[in-house]
């Protein structure tokens, strides 16, 4: 597969890591392309093979999968640019985009309206292939695309295919969700210093712990409250913690953080 990357900042770069890692692409075959000549360096520190592309339209012209991973803002123009590039076929090859909020109507509209186009919404554990992304296909993309899609992103981690509009929630839960699951394991450590744990040792609990929670779940096909009960011995420490979480929100402060985020994606369509 020839892979091109526009975008070589901390998601693109994931990506193309982990796709790397996956053995879904071979260095040879990729293409990168960043305003910022040092991201490029960066990607290419770890795969020399990779090409760097002279401008945008070079690099779609030798891809078969474009990935845009530019920020929402910086997506028009660089859209439009490749609309007016001299002799460049744009449905040749299948725009994957990973941009926040950005619509697939926008996408196609700045892309001359016929293009291929996937809007997606991964995550950054895709760099350590633990990703967890979902898509909506756009009104050019065909079968093979949004199995093109899945390809890419499920080498990486989870992907599924969704209707566009639960793409902006997607971005709200699992798309910023790892922030919120870095602050969890931050907090976490920081009781365990509180109570006398060395730092490194608090950090390697706190981070094992939620991962390991998180297996727990993905495998045993558990419900989490089912398994959380499963920790709560009557009259023991887990509910006297428990009942800490309760009193201070912490369901509610996650809700309202995945509500919030959604609602941003939401803004950042324009
Ligand atoms: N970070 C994350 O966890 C996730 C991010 N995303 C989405 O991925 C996209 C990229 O985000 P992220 O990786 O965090 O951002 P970064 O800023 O880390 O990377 C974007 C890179 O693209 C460069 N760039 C900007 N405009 C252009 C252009 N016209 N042509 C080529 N390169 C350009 C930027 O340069 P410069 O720095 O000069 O602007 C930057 O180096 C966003 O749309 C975001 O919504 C999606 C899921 C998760
Ligand atoms: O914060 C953001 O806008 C990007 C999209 C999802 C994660 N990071």
């Amino acid at each position: 597969m020839k892979l091109g990357l526009i975008g070589c900042g901390k998601m693109g770069g994931a990506l193309l890591k982990g796709a790397l890692k996956a053995s879904l692409v071979k260095a040879k075959d990729i293409s990168l392309y960043d305003k910022v000549p040092a991201a490029v360096k960066a990607l290419q520190s770890e795969a020399p093979a990779a090409k760097a592309a002279k401008d945008p339209a070079e690099l779609v012209a030798s891809s078969q999968v474009v990935v845009l991973a530019v920020k929402p803002q910086d997506m028009p123009a660089l859209l439009q640019g490749l609309v007016k590039a001299p002799k460049l076929k744009l449905e040749k090859c299948l725009f994957l985009s990973i941009a926040a909020g950005i619509t697939l109507k926008q996408l196609e509209s700045w892309l001359g309206g016929q293009a291929r186009v996937i809007r997606s919404m991964p995550n950054t554990p895709a760099l350590v292939l633990a990703g967890a992304a979902a898509f909506a296909r756009g009104q050019h993309a065909t079968d093979e695309d949004a199995e093109l899609a899945a390809k890419v992103l499920g080498a990486v981690g989870v992907a599924q295919e969704v209707s566009e509009k639960l793409l902006d929630a997607v971005t709200g839960l699992s798309g910023s969700g790892p922030a919120y699951v870095y602050t969890v394991i931050e907090a976490l450590a920081d009781g365990g210093v509180l109570m006398g744990l060395p730092r490194a040792t608090a950090l390697q609990l706190a981070a094992q712990t939620v991962a390991g929670a998180a297996q727990m779940v993905l495998e045993t096909g558990k419900h989490p409250g089912v398994l959380r009960d499963e920790v709560t011995s009557p009259g023991g420490t887990t509910i006297a913690g428990l009942e800490q979480l309760e009193a201070n929100g912490l369901r509610n402060a996650l809700i309202q953080a995945v509500r919030k985020a959604t609602e941003r994606s939401k803004e950042l369509a324009g």
